[in-house]
């Protein structure tokens, strides 16, 4: 549906060169929800920005249904424009004028009779919840009204693409749920694409199916939303992971640890099924080892459970492989935390 391929731009400003986008690969199925992360900086509105042709790439390609947006003419490439709604942080609205016709803007430019106009309009406002606000002017509405705008005038030209710049950051966070629960509908009921940008991982965790995360204008890290989250590779990935999902242990755990004769740890996740089985009782009840439990936590992402357990095992260290053995048995991924192997002359 949309890919990049190795996409670079640099932006060449008083003799200075900056590369806000390194060699950027990636694809967004048709019916995902994917979620671009990084910090102030990274690159992530430039790379919107890419999708829709608000700019051109440097080097490499920007296919959106199979198509490089780079082989358009002037024509094709608005016609191409009409399938990529876009909302934006500041919701982008005209203060001059009425919700009505700052929702029928893209159906003006479209050249849509007046009865048709009415029509959309009317249709677009209920579906956002704002069919009493018609007559109303954008300094009248909330923050979340506005942005029900916004995405109201980002469907009117039946968009199969969604793009969503940081667009819950200017809001509370009730208003942001509210505003990611009609980004989930209007990707369920209208099977848009949704690509959204933030630097919030909450976000990610509440709607996306997919996530990319940048830094300094590349991709560090992609996968399912479960994957990432569950098995976090990268320094920076599992820094944004933390925000939402607790993964390690208290200080105060960590430094009683360090003064106690040590034996190994391990951190252990658990995904769906195995999260809600009593698979470490079993363990502990089939091997004759010493079991501390240091820190578990269970999270819900994608409507399936993730769990994380640290736990500390002491023993024969033949039962301790056959303990592990079987929690890999039992679909529970097994690692090593290596910041604690304790010295042998310790034990
Ligand atoms: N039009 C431009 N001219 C010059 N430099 C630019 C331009 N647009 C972006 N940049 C630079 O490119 C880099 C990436 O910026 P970009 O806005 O894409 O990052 P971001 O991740 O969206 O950050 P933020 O979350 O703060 O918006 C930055 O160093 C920025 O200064």
């Amino acid at each position: 549906m949309i890919e990049l391929k190795n996409a670079s731009k640099t932006f060449t400003r008083k003799g200075i060169t900056i590369e806000a986008l390194k060699g950027i690969n990636l694809k967004v199925e048709k019916g995902d929800i994917f979620g671009v992360i990084g910090y102030s900086g990274a690159g992530k509105s430039t790379l919107i920005r890419l999708v829709n042709y608000l700019e051109r790439p440097t080097e490499g390609q920007v296919l959106v249904n199979g198509r490089d947006l780079g082989t358009y003419n002037d024509k094709e490439l608005r016609l191409a424009k009409k399938n990529i709604g876009m909302i934006f942080q500041h919701f982008n609205l005209l203060e001059s004028k009425k919700i009505f016709d700052n929702v029928a803007i893209p159906l003006v430019l479209l050249k849509k009779s007046k009865s048709e106009i009415r029509q959309r309009v009317q249709e677009l406002l209920e579906f956002v919840g704002l069919s009493d606000k018609a007559g109303s002017y954008p300094s009248e509405l909330s923050g979340g009204q506005k942005q029900r705008v916004g995405i109201a005038r980002a469907l009117a030209s039946n968009p199969s693409i969604l793009l969503c710049d940081e667009a819950t950051s200017a809001l509370d966070p009730q208003t942001t749920q509210s505003i990611l629960q009609l980004l989930k509908r209007i990707n369920a009921e209208y099977n848009i694409t949704v690509m959204i940008i933030t630097h919030e991982m909450s976000v990610i965790q509440e709607i996306c199916n997919k996530v990319a995360v940048m830094e300094e204008g590349r991709i560090i890290e992609q996968g399912s939303v479960l994957e990432v989250f569950g098995h976090p590779q990268h320094e920076t990935t599992k820094n944004f992971v933390k925000t939402v999902v607790q993964n390690s242990m208290t200080p105060s755990v960590e430094k009683s640890l360090k003064a106690e004769n040590g034996s190994l740890l391990y951190k252990l996740h658990f995904v769906g099924k195995s999260a809600s089985e009593p698979i470490l009782y079993e363990m502990i009840r089939s091997f004759d080892i010493k079991v501390n439990i240091l820190f578990a936590n269970m999270t819900e992402i994608q409507e399936t459970t993730l769990g994380t357990a640290i736990i500390q095992l002491s023993g024969d260290r033949k039962l301790v492989e056959d303990a592990l053995t079987f929690l890999t048995r039992h679909e529970v991924s097994v690692e090593e935390v290596e910041s604690y192997v304790f010295d042998d002359n310790n034990e």
